[in-house]
């Protein structure tokens, strides 16, 4: 059926016009509203049976702001006149400045222009619970109609610029307190409440606020100078490499010393600048490769329906079986954790607590919440309570045969519907499930660590994975807010996969003899929140020596063995865990360099001694990034060439949420395509020559460059899902 989009306006015997916007999800202003919007208010100021204006939102939701796809569409045509000239001709002109009073009506949410629309009119009633916020710079932009100046001016700047620099929304409950919001009705009667309160400003009962022209939360020059320093170095520490935060600085700047209407002038111009900066490129790119992963061909367009899952069993209690059991309980999902003794049970119950714990004291959870999620909770050391649960995570240590033996027993106990999910990071779902007759309800649920904070679920399917387990488990991911992506069964899934060759790439450069500091420095300067090395040292260095071998066996050809992790072992360093790896863990202060683990690299380079001439090489920082990016680049070309993902933009997304590659370069192949598959062939082909078969280009990259394609065109996608 087709989608009802459109503005309308009904005028009531009471002279109020109610304009209303139709375009389902979320009422976002696309063309065709932004243009309902002008003629209906231009309509409604001129007929002389209106007296006052309300606006609302179809269908429960006023709007979720300006339509994100034409942001696409202006990336791809770089057409700049695709984006409406609107903040002063409609909020300004046919809005804030009308004669007639407007009350916005809002309920269920008002977000980035929908909210801006709101402050544009004289007064706001909310129903209970909506949310309000501009979320505009995690798209790359700033708020452009108007709301950097309105804001402010509403809620107090302080305020304003927590808001919007961290793209942070608030119930209409806490816009009330603030100003924001005049007045909160149920959700019955925010119509008829701000029919009344439209009259009662026209009827002179109620003022006639603009926005815009306020100045009493603004506070004095000095003081609001002081505010935006403050905000310069929030800005400095969460975006330092994008450019969107201190741009927006400056605009709500230029409407503190030149006044509101000044302000507006400025955030058109510096939206249209950072509207085709490559931030706001990769920023809206996430923004739709996310919700593309919930469309899962064949099983979410198949007519299924996800069925409840009320009950869930953990195997084991460690790190990632107590984090996993964080997670369901903090959705109401009750929770049996199983253990093989009372010790392990004991740590097991107590990493859960003390997760709880952590994020009541970080502020993210109320003791009340963390008291009810906890009472979903109960250790056990046998299969009894096993009979009535939903679904079983198995999160044991990387052992083939302990997990075979697992599934061979919990096959037994739990009812046939019952979801038998692996945590394995590793090892192939099929051998897990060699000794079951239960294959298709057999699936992975890889988890990152620590799995109740990292927002990434790889849902692994095998080959005889049902639609219906896959489609119960994507529901399961979003419950307890996590973004579930489908992968293939191989080694390494989707993720770790891509990411094998980043740390090893790391060691390689650390024996041509680059000091690995600058290394982690490099690369933390291009984006992601830890070097190789100091990941390495996060992860411990027992399982980098675990897993190596598992990969040397399936991917041996592209491997590069370096003997400094054995090294570093001997000498004592495994990392975080006890303290001491690359860098020192002291209680309560960052990590830092440990000069005396030179020793160790030394004594890995004489091993290898792959250094030309006996030499360190000389690098830039920027053949640094590509030394240690492009082969994770290639690894994806082999996930993509193989079908392990749906489609390109799943990996964007896996390669941000579980690797936290820089969400504003858009994920490892949008990335990539935006340097350019020529350009990484060619590096890599050289590279090989130099160094060998670690750096080979892969064939789907070869046939890329080749072809003059993007690595994330569809044509030649072979996926296997
Ligand atoms: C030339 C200079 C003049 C300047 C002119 C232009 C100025 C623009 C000014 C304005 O300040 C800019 C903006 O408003 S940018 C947009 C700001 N809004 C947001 O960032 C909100 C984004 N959306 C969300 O956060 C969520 O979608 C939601 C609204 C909270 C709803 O979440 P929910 O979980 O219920 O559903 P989703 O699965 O996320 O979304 C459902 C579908 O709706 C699509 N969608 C959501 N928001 C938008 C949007 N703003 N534009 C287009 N499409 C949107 C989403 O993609 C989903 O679609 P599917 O096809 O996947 O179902």
């Amino acid at each position: 059926m087709a989608k009802k989009i459109g503005v309308t306006m009904e005028v009531g015997n009471d002279g109020v016009a109610v304009i209303t916007i139709s375009n389902p999800p979320v009422n976002s202003l696309a063309s065709p509203i932004i243009s309902g919007l002008k003629e209906k208010f231009r309509d409604a100021n001129q007929r002389i049976d209106v007296k006052a204006i309300v606006l609302i939102g179809n269908n429960g939701r006023f709007s979720g702001g300006f339509d994100i796809n034409v942001f696409q569409q202006v990336h791809k045509t770089g057409d700049l006149s695709l984006m409406p000239e609107v903040s002063v001709e409609l909020v300004c002109n046919l809005m804030e400045d009308s004669r007639k009073p407007l009350v916005a009506a809002v309920e269920g949410l008002a977000l980035g222009g929908g909210l801006e629309l709101a402050m544009a009119c004289h007064a706001r009633v909310a129903a209970p619970k909506a949310q309000l916020g501009l979320p505009e710079l995690t798209l790359g932009v700033i708020p452009g109609f108007g709301g950097t100046q309105r804001l402010p001016r509403l809620v107090g700047l302080a305020k304003a610029t927590d808001m919007i620099l961290l793209s942070k929304s608030i119930s209409s409950e806490e816009g009330q307190k603030l100003g924001l919001i005049d007045a909160l009705v149920p959700p019955g009667d925010v119509l008829s409440t701000s029919r009344k309160w439209a009259l009662d400003i026209a009827e002179g009962r109620k003022p006639f606020l603009r926005s815009l022209h306020r100045t009493d939360k603004i506070g004095s020059l000095s003081e609001a100078r002081a505010i935006l320093k403050t905000s310069r170095q929030l800005a400095k520490k969460i975006a330092p490499n994008m450019p969107q935060h201190h741009a927006c600085i400056e605009v709500i700047e230029e409407g503190i010393i030149h006044g509101g209407y000044s302000g507006v002038l400025k955030e058109a111009e510096v939206f249209k600048q950072l509207v085709l900066s490559d931030t706001a490129k990769g920023l809206v790119h996430v923004f739709f490769a996310q919700r593309a992963t919930s469309k899962v061909p064949n099983v979410t367009d198949v007519g299924l329906k996800p069925r409840p899952i009320k009950k869930v069993a953990v195997i084991g209690g460690g790190l990632m079986g107590s984090g996993i059991a964080t997670a369901l309980l903090l959705s109401n999902i009750r929770v049996v954790l199983k253990e093989i003794n009372s010790e392990y049970l004991m740590k097991g119950i107590k990493s859960v607590e003390a997760n709880m714990k952590g994020l009541v004291s970080r502020g993210k959870l109320t003791q009340d919440k963390a008291g009810k999620a906890l009472s979903l909770f109960k250790g056990v050391l046998d299969y009894t309570e096993f009979k009535d649960v939903d679904m079983v995570i198995e999160a044991v240590i990387e052992n083939i045969q302990l997990k075979q033996n697992i599934f061979k027993e919990i096959e037994k106990v739990c009812s046939p519907h019952c979801i038998l999910a692996s945590n394995t990071s590793t090892i192939d779902l099929d051998v897990i499930g060699e000794k079951t007759n239960s294959k298709d309800r057999i699936v992975g649920a890889h988890f990152f660590s620590p799995a109740h904070l990292m927002p990434l679920l790889e849902i692994v399917r095998s080959k005889n994975t049902s639609a219906q387990v896959i489609l119960d488990l994507m529901a399961v991911g979003k419950a307890i807010k996590k973004v579930p992506v489908v992968v293939g069964n191989c080694i390494g899934f989707a993720v770790n996969r891509t990411f094998f060759p980043y740390s090893q790439a790391a060691h390689m450069l650390a024996n041509l003899g680059v000091d690995l500091f600058r290394i982690d420095s490099v690369i933390t300067s291009f984006g992601l929140p830890l070097g190789p090395f100091q990941l390495g040292d996060l992860a411990g260095h027992g399982i980098g020596l675990a897993v190596g071998p598992i990969y040397a066996k399936v991917y041996g050809d592209r491997m590069f063995r370096s003997p400094m992790t054995e090294l570093l072992l001997k000498s004592g360093r495994n990392g975080k865990i006890n303290g001491k790896g690359y860098y020192i863990y002291e209680k309560g202060s960052k990590p830092k360099p440990d000069p005396s683990v030179l020793s160790v690299v030394e004594e890995s380079r004489k091993l290898t001694n792959i250094m030309p001439g006996g030499k360190p090489i000389s690098v830039s920082d920027k053949e640094i990034v590509e030394m240690i990016l492009f082969p994770v680049v290639n690894e994806a070309c082999r996930v993509l060439d193989e079908g392990v993902v749906i489609r390109a933009s799943d990996l964007d997304i896996a390669s941000v949420l579980g690797m936290s590659f820089p969400s504003y370069r858009g994920g490892i192949v949008f990335w990539a395509d935006t340097v350019g598959p020529k350009y990484i062939y060619e590096r890599l082909k050289r590279l090989s020559e130099t160094y060998g078969s670690f750096f080979k280009p892969s064939r789907y990259l070869e046939e890329r460059a080749m072809n003059g394609m993007l690595l994330s065109e569809s044509k030649s996608s072979r996926s296997r899902l």
